[in-house]
């Protein structure tokens, strides 16, 4: 697991390492950017601005040009100079160009006549009151309603013009006021103003000192200045990602001369620039602040970040895929060497095993078999591979195998006894267990077979079965067998009424052999005995050895009395002739029942019974004779059948 965990915490670790640093890079990038358009924007701005005002002051300078020219400037000569000038459409922003008249207190009232008589009949210098010095509007062009409103005014009774008006009076020069509410203003669309004054001095008078300049003053020309027409004048509405707070001298609220977009919330965090210009004589604070990320900006942004994820991502697939792609290898290899040790192991205990193992195709042809088999069968693996696998089977045994192939090849499992041939060695008794080979698919591909070589254990097993029904010396079925099988002839004889007989046989003295040639010599007499009275009987009948010198023969095609005892004296004939073993000749004789089913007894043990009877009466009878058992008025009779 670690194989592919630690790479991909290693690979995060990096993706947010690098993302942190190109988020930083890209923020003090983007930073820069800002702070980079807003130095730019302040400095045209605020360039632009100082043109403008520069334009505005030749104007004034223009004006004031026609008091140099004339000490008696009419009204009509202001109309054709400000008229010229096309103020509208060259100077937005300007309310107008004025003249305001220097009046001392003590001229006054001559100056208010001499203004009634050129027209104003109710002429009068505002506001009214006691003052030192007195200014009056005399003119204001354009003189429309809005301009008419300062006619007359005494901008010195006000303290912001007052301090401008004094300060270009003594040096000569431009002076801005701070900010005013301008007299134009009425309830709406209230605008800060500003004014700006030229000093016009009368002609001729010395104007070197400010005492000089101050005695030689005639008046003002001025320009009043509504501070949001002015700018938009001035720039345009453009500028829409800035926003533009002008401030007469520190950035105080109340000292706002200017703001751009005075609807914008206040933001304490937005990138700024601040500028101070001088614009005749105010000190004006410029402060620029970025309103919004445009959308190029916004873009590049984006696509930067945007690169940064992707490659942080591609990174951490990347380790992922080689953590995956490692430990796959690493499991691949593990699979491969634990599949190398089984296929090795399995190999072994094929080739070690003792069972033969057979592997078969679907065309039942061999593909392989182990040694054991080969061994199993005397072949070597040449003969073998290749070959249909029914081949393996001697003639006789060939359907069995097919019958047991077709069997595994239908999926089934198959567990039965087969005969296979060996070469040169006979027939070979296995226990087949096999198994169909299935593939992944499900699909029958071949069968592999495990065979166990029984056929000693077989033998075994039939000598054992074999040992239960015979006599181990002659050979002779046994009395359990006769049993069998005199029962199935009281069946047969039964159902189609057929009579048989049996004889029972008993050696004459047979103890005297044992005791004169040994047990030995007594054995080799009980063998021939057996063979000779065995070549007296038919293929149908049964010789069985009873117990020691006892043989009982089944009859069962034999079935009237004469006919039996026609047997049992061939047999009696035979066993009496002389016997030769080891160690010298031997005589016997034979003493024989004979009893006939069903006249005599209709049960194995009545007709034993009766047949051993009708032995022992042949005994009683002198021995080497023939005795036939037979039952009258209830009582045993036995019949010599000589
Ligand atoms: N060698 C040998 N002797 C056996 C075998 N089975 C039984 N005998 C002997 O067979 C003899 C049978 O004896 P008996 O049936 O009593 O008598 P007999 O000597 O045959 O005399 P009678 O039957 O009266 O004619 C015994 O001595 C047994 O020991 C055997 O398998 N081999």
């Amino acid at each position: 697991m670690w194989q592919i965990v630690l790479p991909v915490v290693v690979a995060i670790a990096l993706a947010v390492g690098a993302f942190s640093l190109v988020w930083s890079e890209i923020g003090r990038r983007h930073q820069e950017r800002v702070t980079e358009r807003l130095d730019f924007a302040a400095h045209d701005v605020a360039q632009q601005i100082e043109q403008r005002m520069r334009a505005y002051r030749q104007v004034l300078r223009g004006a004031r040009a026609l008091f140099d020219a004339s000490d008696e400037v009419t009204r009509e000569d202001w109309h054709a100079y400000v008229s010229a000038l096309s103020l509208q459409r060259d100077f937005p922003g300007i309310q107008g160009v004025g003249f305001s008249r220097f009046v001392p207190a003590a001229e006054l009232s001559a100056h208010e006549l001499e203004m009634r008589s050129t027209g104003h009949g109710d002429y009068r210098v505002r506001p009214p009151g006691e003052r030192r010095e007195f200014s009056s509007i005399v003119y204001l062009e354009p003189f429309d309603w809005r301009n008419q409103r300062a006619f007359s005014f005494d901008m010195m009774s006000e303290p912001v013009r007052r301090e401008a008006m004094q300060r270009a009076r003594l040096s000569g020069e431009a002076a801005l006021t701070g900010k005013v509410r301008l007299i134009q203003e009425t309830d709406q669309d209230i605008q800060t103003g500003v004014l700006l004054y030229l000093p016009a001095y009368r002609h001729g008078m010395p104007l070197d000192t400010e005492v000089q300049r101050s005695d030689a003053l005639m008046g003002w020309v001025f320009s009043p200045f509504r501070m949001r027409d002015l700018m938009e004048g001035t720039l345009g509405r453009s500028m829409t990602g800035l926003r533009m707070r002008i401030y007469d001298g520190e950035g105080r609220p109340e000292a706002l001369l200017y703001d751009s977009h005075p609807d914008d919330p206040e933001r304490y965090d937005a990138p700024e620039h601040r500028l101070e210009r001088d614009i005749d004589g105010r000190r004006w604070l410029l402060v620029f602040e970025q309103r919004e990320v445009t959308a190029s900006e916004l873009d590049r942004w984006r696509t930067e970040l945007g690169l940064v994820i992707m490659f942080g991502a591609l990174l951490v697939a990347l380790s992922a895929s080689l953590g995956i792609a490692r430990r796959r290898a690493a499991r691949l290899a593990a699979v491969s060497r634990s599949l190398a040790r089984s296929e090795s192991m399995y190999s072994t205990l094929v080739n070690l095993s003792g069972e033969g193992i057979l592997s078969v195709d679907v065309r039942q042809a061999i593909e392989f078999a182990n040694p054991a088999l080969h061994r199993m069968l005397n072949l070597d693996s040449r003969d073998v591979v290749g070959l249909p696998a029914d081949e393996l089977a001697p003639d006789g045994g060939r359907h069995a195998l097919q019958a047991m192939f077709t069997a595994l090849l239908a999926g089934e499992t198959v567990r039965m006894e087969l005969t296979l041939k060996a070469r040169d060695r006979g027939d070979v008794t296995v226990l087949a267990s096999g198994v169909p080979r299935i593939d992944s698919d499900g699909r029958v591909t071949g069968a592999i077979v495990v065979m166990a070589d029984i056929s000693e254990r077989k033998a075994d097993e039939a000598r054992i079965a074999w040992l239960a029904t015979h006599d181990s010396l002659t050979g002779l079925p046994n009395r359990s067998l006769l049993a069998d099988r005199l029962n199935r002839t009281l069946v047969a004889a039964r159902r189609y009424d057929t009579p048989f007989c049996v004889l029972f046989i008993d050696l004459d003295h047979f103890k005297d052999v044992n005791d004169r040639l040994g047990h030995q010599a007594g054995d080799q007499v009980l063998i021939e005995a057996s063979r000779r009275m065995l070549s007296c009987l038919r293929a149908a009948d049964t010789l069985a050895r009873h117990g020691g010198d006892e043989f009982v023969a089944l009859l069962p095609e034999t079935g009237s009395v004469d006919a039996a005892c026609a047997v049992a004296e061939k047999i009696r004939a035979r066993l009496g002739e002389p016997f030769m073993v080891e160690r010298g000749d031997a005589q016997i004789s034979a003493s024989i029942g004979v009893v006939t089913c069903p006249e005599q007894g209709e049960d194995f043990d009545t007709l034993l019974a009766r047949a051993d009877a009708a032995m022992y009466a042949a005994k009683a009878d002198g021995r080497n004779t023939i005795a036939v058992w037979k039952e009258q008025d209830g009582k045993q009779d036995f019949k010599d059948p000589s």
